[in-house]
């Protein structure tokens, strides 16, 4: 089957995972984690499933589509349970089918995985979760001495190079590990005695939870009635948090390396006017959504108003598959609506949080041009993008992204813009603090 539908954003690795534990043998847990899943949307839209323990064994629900899609003709989420994990998909390995929605369940029904995040083995597989399943099953099947999940588990992520922040439940203990360069974002957090683990903060709050703490990059944390444990069984490296966690993957209001995103996103706004021109502009507009929070620092910092220019449909988040350029263009004018009379004869200073193949960027530039404006000043809140990802996050070839085979100079007269201005990466890594962050695409 073809992938029929991508996220229209255009670096991709996202997925979300999201489980609960309660000390309790009889509470019902399948509509929180389900609620945890909803929250957790913005990460993957292809298809959606839960996992659980029920009277001993591991029953799975999952579909293709969107959470409020796959759960609303069922009863799942009444289920009385102990423990559940679940799991919103965009697809890096293995199309986007049933056949591989996560979490993977092994044929007993012992054991259910699900994972944000590409990982790649010593030679090609279909996918890579349910790779990792197979692995962990055939080491429980054929070892003589007993060993633990923690410890198989372990000796299969030795064995694989990339990303990863991946669930496992089983009867008795729910583990959670991430990866040791910590490239995928995890947290922990409780609810009335109860432990939950999720890609982001977000939906810890959302379901009324309170966030604990992130799991660490290389750390293992494992959950069963004696609490929370935890275990860092990887050698030492340093961290590397995609930044593309803090430029658009995550929610607003998630809280990653203790600031929430909204105002790491006005920081790197404010970075913005400090490393700029100082000049005094008219209006400061942001590209929705992503370059809103951008724009409300730069105008907060230079003090040149902040206003709305334009109106996004709602309805076209959404791109059908193609590498048509054309008809991505015309999907993002169908998305973003000027509001005519806000650029009419004016200074603009336009912010978005990244250009990567530029299609965005010429296309909104095209349409306000129509109403006229004076003056249009591109500031982008991150630094070029000029190479693909190193680390497995699915991100455009190097030449067809736009800073791959254009300098400053160039982008500007492509984009027809009269000034642009870029992020250093000194600045960018300024403006979010000391965390440790994946600059490599820059
Ligand atoms: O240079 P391009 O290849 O066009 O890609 C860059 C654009 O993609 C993202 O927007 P998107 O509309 O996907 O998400 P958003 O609504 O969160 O801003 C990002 O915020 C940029 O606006
Ligand atoms: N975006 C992701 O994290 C995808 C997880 C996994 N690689 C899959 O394709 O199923
Ligand atoms: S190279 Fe870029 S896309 Fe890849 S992990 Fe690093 S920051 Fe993220
Ligand atoms: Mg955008």
């Amino acid at each position: 089957m073809i992938k029929l539908w991508i996220n229209s954003r255009e670096i991709n690795e996202e997925c979300g995972v999201f489980g609960i534990w309660s000390k309790k043998a009889d509470e019902i847990l399948t509509h929180l984690v389900i609620e945890g899943l909803h929250h957790l949307q913005h990460r993957g839209q292809e298809s959606a499933g839960i996992a659980f323990v029920e009277d001993g064994k591991i029953n799975c629900h999952k579909g293709m589509g969107l959470v409020q899609r796959v759960f609303q003709e069922n009863h799942q989420e009444k289920n009385i349970v102990k423990a559940t994990i679940g799991h919103v998909r965009y697809s890096t390995k293995g199309e986007s089918s049933i056949e591989y929605a996560h979490p993977f369940v092994d044929k007993d029904n012992r054991i259910a995985i699900c994972h944000n995040g590409n990982v790649a083995f010593d030679y090609e597989c279909e996918n890579d979760t349910k790779e990792i399943l197979e692995r962990i099953i055939v080491r429980m099947n054929s070892s003589c001495v007993i060993k633990n999940i923690e410890d198989i588990l372990i000796e299969v992520l030795k064995e694989v190079r990339g990303s990863y922040a991946i669930l496992v439940l089983m009867k008795g203990k729910l583990i959670a590990i991430r990866d040791p360069k910590g490239i995928r974002p995890l947290s922990l957090g409780t609810l009335d005695g109860k432990y939950i683990v999720s890609s982001e903060s977000c939906s810890i709050h959302a379901i009324g939870g309170k966030l604990e703490r992130e799991i660490q990059p290389g750390e293992m944390v494992i959950i069963s009635d004696e609490g929370v444990s935890s275990i860092f069984p990887f050698q030492k490296v340093k961290g590397a948090l995609c930044s593309f966690e803090y430029i658009y993957f995550s929610r607003e209001d998630s809280i990653l390396g203790n600031q929430r995103i909204i105002n790491a996103r006005k920081a790197l706004g404010e970075m913005l006017w400090s490393e700029g021109d100082h000049k005094e502009y008219d209006l400061v507009v942001g590209a929705p959504s992503s370059g809103i929070p951008a724009a409300l620092g730069y105008s907060k910092k230079s003090g040149i108003p902040f206003e709305i220019g334009f109106v996004k449909n709602q309805y076209i988040g959404r791109t059908f598959i193609n590498n048509d350029k054309s008809k991505m263009r015309d999907n993002v004018r169908k998305k973003l609506i000027p509001i005519g009379e806000v650029f009419k004869g004016k200074s603009i200073v336009l912010i978005d949080d990244s250009i990567v193949r530029g299609n965005t960027m010429k296309v909104l530039i095209q349409e306000i041009r129509k109403y006229d404006p004076k003056e249009i000043h591109l500031k982008v809140a991150s630094p070029i993008i000029k190479e693909p990802c190193v680390l497995g996050i699915s991100t455009p070839s190097k030449k067809e992204l736009l800073g791959g085979r254009m300098n400053e100079n160039q982008i500007k007269k492509y984009l027809e813009v009269d000034s642009i201005q870029y992020l250093s990466v000194e600045g960018f890594q300024t403006a979010l603090g000391c965390i440790e962050i994946c600059k490599k695409c820059y």
